[in-house]
């Protein structure tokens, strides 16, 4: 036998009584089905009393809406064919009749309302039963309570007696109310708040049936609130304890009190979704299988909190402050949800809901007036607009570490933790955020325990030009791989240039982001972009800078100590100051998250990453002789007699090689920014001043405009193409060198015979050679492409790989 108990909104309508009929009609057992009222009016009933206890007789318009519900709902059920219909329009005239009664008497007593609180429920098992061709049982006939009207108190010793004698030898369907109940001397009584789940816990108990069916509108317990977590997940196995935490915080499924007489027995408990009946929904049992014992098995979390803390010096080693301040909270009714001490007893906090504040301060101040008054506790400190969330989960108990994961990853997406409570039971962590951080921690926990398999990386672009352009070309292309393969979701989540800029929390389609950047409302503010990314607050964040700007170099401080990671094509930063360099990667450590800038030197091949395992892995750089510019080595490449420099210079821009403005090439700059990265990366500490750049184009054609700069660039033609030749004859080349050795570093144009290792190099290709402690006799070479969009986003992506830690 089988008890399936249906809430008010599985018979909330006839549409819904007709899913009901056929999940009854589907089971291969004898049932016993317990309802509640028809969604929605048992409130109205109360709502109805209420307004009647005024003695105005303004309970009419719930009544008449009370009636009317009824009526469609068995007229649509019966055809109008109503065979109940008498039975069901005796209780709504038992219904008026005592609202009149309490209009009269202008007062409602607890007795009272409890004869007409259980109405709905009668009326509602009548419909049900007669729909279905079930035999009716009245519950309140079986279940016996005491007089404590409004939330009466069950004699179980008669109640299972009665439940016994009646279904003995009981064979097929029997509808029966939730909720109601009767003294012993046959006056209404109620079971209080989960009433309905309480009336179909006591039956199954007393049957010992095989499985108590707790039928609602969600397909059981998730593991995390659906519409703050998309991808929350229903869990299949949860012991009772975990269910009683999941619900305690937040989690309404169940009311745990109710499921008390089945949790005794060992009765399973199946919450089922009555609108999708083939989800297997939540067992709660009392051992979970093997397969479902994983440590954590859901997050809740409860908003409208307020965190009170009373501290003082004058608490530390004195007994009975807990005792005073619980008791104090006790009188006043107020629940306290978590409580905080440190072992220190220097300070106690209790969360409490947000509505109590006033009454729970003014208790403790009462309670601690002297105490207060002469200093020895301090002003009561009271932070608001906070939230309780909490991780449940048995197994916590045998496994280390859960606590460690848990807060590192909070920490790492930049939430604080205002307060902590762990029982010695391991069942459940419950920590205290500020509500603006709720939607990010539950996201980041979720992902962290639930989806590990599945990590989200939230990009927010900056340029969208020759490199940030084809970065998105690339992740367009690998987004449904990773996905797949390494489990990882790159969403777009925020994206500008400098006319516009265009932000969507559940990710930007790549394939349409020119479009709908192009129509986006948002015109492009660097600040405004970052408060926006902040405001966000979502976790694994990135910031990729693929602009050349100063501006936006200068808000990497502000992104990295909003705990967003950077991954930037931009050279600027790590060439500036040494000491705005130093503290990004200070910050960038102390935040816990990613600074990376690997692209700055030699576009997408591995040299700082190299440099980065020589130095950690305790070797020493020594000297260090590069071909750094793509745009450069282009350029020496190209020229000839048909294709004269200022060409060259306009084919590196086109090709992708050179900067936005070509100058930062031409002037030896880029190559200085590069090799001044590579000295501090390599351990020293040195400025852009320190560098000694040899120029190969004269000053004057860098000190106008860039207009100014493609004037005068032709002029040069000439004298190049004189030199070009005298160094063909000699079978030399052109090469711009950098070094850096003992400390100092420089950077200028050299020629180069054949027996040079540059000599070779082709196209845009660089060349780094690291000369070490370990790699002294043959320095580590490392060579290729230098410059061009597809290599350099290649390695601004490898870097995001990198943030997302997969
Ligand atoms: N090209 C290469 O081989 C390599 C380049 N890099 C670096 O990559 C970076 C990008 O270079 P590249 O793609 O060639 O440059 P582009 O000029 O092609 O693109 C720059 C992008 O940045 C945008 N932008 C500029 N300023 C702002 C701002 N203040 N706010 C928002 N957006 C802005 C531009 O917008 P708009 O179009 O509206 O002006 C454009 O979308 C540079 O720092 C460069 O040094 C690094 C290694 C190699
Ligand atoms: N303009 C640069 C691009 C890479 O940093 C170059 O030409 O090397």
């Amino acid at each position: 036998m089988k008890v399936l108990k249906f809430g008010g909104t599985s018979v909330g309508s006839a549409t819904n009584i007709k899913k009901v009929k056929e999940i009854v009609l589907s089971q291969n057992d004898d049932v016993i089905v317990v309802v509640s009222a028809l969604g929605g009016i048992t409130d109205k009933i109360l709502t109805a009393a209420n307004n009647a206890a005024t003695g105005t007789s303004d309970f009419h318009t719930e009544l008449t809406e009370i009636r009317q519900r009824h009526h469609d709902t068995m007229h649509e059920l019966f055809n109008g064919n109503e065979p109940i219909r008498e039975v069901v329009e005796k209780l709504l005239d038992e219904l008026e009749q005592i609202l009149t009664g309490i209009t009269l008497v202008g007062e409602l007593t607890a007795k009272t309302l409890d004869r007409i609180a259980g109405i709905g429920e009668r009326m509602s098992s009548q419909i049900i039963a007669a729909f279905i061709g079930a035999e009716r049982k009245d519950s309140s006939l079986l279940i016996q309570t005491d007089s404590n009207f409004g939330k009466a108190s069950v004699d179980f010793q008669v109640t299972i007696k009665n439940i016994k004698e009646e279904f003995a030898g009981f064979r097929g369907i029997a509808v029966a109310p939730g909720f109601i109940s009767k003294n012993s001397k046959g006056e209404f009584t109620t079971l209080g708040r989960g009433g309905s789940d309480f009336t179909a816990a006591i039956i199954a108990a007393a049957l010992d049936v095989e499985v108590l069916e707790i039928w609602t509108d969600v397909n059981g317990f998730m593991t995390a609130d659906p519409r703050v977590i998309r991808k929350a997940y229903t869990i299949p196995e949860l012991t009772y304890s975990e269910a009683m935490e999941l619900s305690h915080f937040g989690a309404k499924v169940i009311y745990p009190p109710t499921i008390l007489p089945v949790y005794q027995k060992g009765i399973p408990i199946l919450i089922k979704n009555t609108f999708e009946p083939e989800n297997p929904g939540t067992r709660i049992v009392k051992d979970v299988r093997n397969g479902f014992d994983r440590p954590i098995k859901g997050i809740s979390s409860i908003s409208g909190i307020t965190l009170l803390t009373m501290q003082g010096i004058g608490m530390v080693g004195v007994t009975g402050i807990s005792m005073r301040l619980f008791t104090a909270l006790a009188r006043v009714n107020v629940n306290v949800i978590l409580i905080s001490q440190a072992s220190s007893e220097n300070s106690i906090s209790v969360a409490i809901e947000e509505k109590m504040l006033s009454k729970a301060e003014q208790a403790i101040c009462e309670e601690f007036e002297k105490e207060i008054a002469s200093g020895q506790v301090n002003k009561i400190d009271i932070e608001k607009e906070v939230s309780v969330v909490a991780i449940v989960g048995e197994n916590m108990k045998k496994t280390t570490g859960v606590a460690g994961k848990l807060f590192s990853t909070i920490g790492r997406n930049g939430v604080n933790i205002i307060a902590i409570a762990q029982g010695a039971s391991e069942l459940n962590i419950s920590w205290v955020v500020k509500n603006e951080d709720l939607r990010k921690t539950l996201n980041v926990v979720h992902e962290s325990f639930f989806l590990s398999e599945f990590v989200e990386l939230n990009i927010f672009l900056m340029g969208i030009g020759t490199v940030g352009g084809n970065l998105l070309q690339q992740l367009k292309q690998q987004q449904e791989k990773l996905l797949k393969e390494k489990h990882l979701r790159v969403k777009l989540t925020g994206v500008a240039n400098s006319k516009k800029m265009l932000f969507e929390r559940e990710g930007i389609d790549i394939s349409e982001f020119r479009d709908k950047l192009a129509q986006a409302e948002k015109t492009s503010s660097l600040q405004g972009f970052v408060d926006e990314m902040k405001d966000m607050n979502i976790y694994n964040s990135v910031f990729v800078d693929c602009t050349a700007s100063d501006n936006v170099a200068s808000v990497y401080k502000e992104i990295l100590n909003a705990n967003i990671a950077i991954v930037t094509a931009n050279k600027v930063a790590a060439s500036s100051d040494y000491e705005n360099y130093a503290e990004l990667k200070r910050i960038a450590k102390r935040k816990g998250v990613k600074f990376l800038f690997e692209t700055n030197v030699g576009a997408g091949l591995p040299i700082i990453n190299t440099l980065n395992d020589l130095v950690n892995s305790g070797d020493r750089i020594l000297k260090i002789e590069a071909v750094l510019s793509g745009t450069l080595n282009y350029i020496f490449n190209t020229i000839s007699e048909d294709i004269p420099l200022s060409k060259t210079i306009l084919m590196a821009k086109e090709e992708g090689y050179s900067e936005p403005d070509p100058r930062i090439d031409l002037s030896g700059v880029d190559v200085a920014r590069k090799i001044l990265i590579l000295a501090r990366e390599s351990g020293y500490r040195i400025e852009m001043e320190d560098i000694s750049i040899k120029r190969f184009v004269p000053d004057s054609l860098f000190n106008g405009t860039l207009d100014e700069f493609w004037e005068g660039v032709p002029g040069l033609d000439a004298a190049f193409e004189t030199e070009r030749k005298k160094l063909v004859a000699e079978n030399k080349k052109w090469r711009f060198v950098a070094r850096f050795e003992n400390g100092k570093a420089e950077a200028g144009l050299e020629v180069v015979d054949a027996s040079h290792p540059f000599y070779d190099l082709e196209g845009s290709n660089n060349l780094v050679m690291y000369t070490t402690e370990r790699y002294h006799e043959f320095p580590m070479l490392i060579k290729g492409y230098g410059a061009g969009a597809s290599v350099t986003a290649a390695g601004v992506f490898a870097d995001l790989i990198k943030v997302s830690n997969i």
